[in-house]
């Protein structure tokens, strides 16, 4: 795997986040390279998600920064977000069920339309036909890139869940994001569709640029497709590294893989059958 280190892309430097008296987050720090695929992973409750939203904008830090580009995002609004380069998709599907493919997919763009989404649907003259015709076939390029144009006109609430999954995955990349968050973009797939969905995110990683962020709980995967791996437990962070580096740190094959600290134990005495 091809990764173009030129420094962190994204940065969090000592976040925390405390719902009431739950310390989802604490003194959270990291730093995501340009090009990389890059991993938090943990068990239930370590603080994925709200790390992802922290970044994404949902959920704003109690304290710390989240840098973007060099630039301080950590108060800049969601949408904002989307504009400066950060897509995502979620864990649970937010396609809109009743729209077709190609409408999910074009949503995805329509801050990248100059004249605004409806002017640019319903205006088919001039500057923004032939913006529109642009926006178009990039949306056809990311409809191959993901083999859905056999579904391109269906509607989206009846396709099945590994094609809602790459639905939602191309209405992502519609956005052309230099950073996608993905929320477990394998969760509920069999094994064919987790093979698919790990080849499109090493493609879209080394073929369309993207820098990836992502949360999922097949271990595999994310070992085999991932450059560099955070690992929290309890909110905080415990390691950070390669997948072997992190798989073979103690700390984490406690936490996280739950083995117990090693015990010498002495061998079993050979015990005579009891007697019922
Ligand atoms: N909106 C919220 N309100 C209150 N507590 C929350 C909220 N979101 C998360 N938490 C709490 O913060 C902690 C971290 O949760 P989070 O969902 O970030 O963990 P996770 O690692 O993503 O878990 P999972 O693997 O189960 O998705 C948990 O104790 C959770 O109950």
């Amino acid at each position: 795997m091809a990764v173009a280190e030129d420094g962190p892309v994204l940065e969090a430097v000592g976040v925390s986040l405390r719902f009431g008296g739950v310390r989802a987050l604490t003194d959270v720090s990291f730093g995501v390279n340009r090009g990389e695929i890059f991993s938090i992973i943990g068990p239930n409750g370590a603080g994925k998600t709200s790390m992802v939203n922290c970044v994404s904008g949902r959920y704003r830090p109690t304290e710390g920064r989240i840098r973007f580009g060099g630039r301080d995002i950590t108060r800049l609004p969601t949408r904002k977000r989307a504009a400066i380069g950060i897509g995502r998709t979620f864990q649970n599907l937010a396609l809109f069920g009743h729209m077709t493919v190609l409408e999910n997919i074009m949503v995805g763009r329509h801050h990248l339309l100059r004249r605004g989404f409806l002017p640019g649907m319903l205006w088919w003259v001039g500057g923004a036909r032939r913006e529109e015709i642009a926006h178009r076939r990039e949306v056809e390029e990311i409809i191959d890139f993901l083999e859905i144009q056999h579904v391109r006109k269906a509607v989206a609430g009846q396709l099945s869940y590994g094609l809602r999954k790459r639905v939602e995955l191309a209405r992502a990349m519609a956005l052309k994001p230099k950073l996608i968050l993905l929320d477990e973009p394998m969760a509920g797939m069999n094994l064919e569709e987790k093979e698919d969905m790990a080849r499109f995110i090493i493609d879209l990683n080394e073929e369309w640029g993207m820098t990836v962020l992502m949360i999922e709980h097949d271990m595999g995967v994310v070992m085999d497709i991932s450059h560099r791996v955070v690992v929290l437990d309890f909110g905080r962070k415990i390691a950070e590294g390669r997948p072997d580096e992190v798989l073979a740190d103690p700390h984490v094959r406690r936490a996280y893989l739950g083995e117990a600290d090693e015990v010498v134990q002495e061998p079993a005495e050979a015990t005579e059958p009891v007697a019922p």
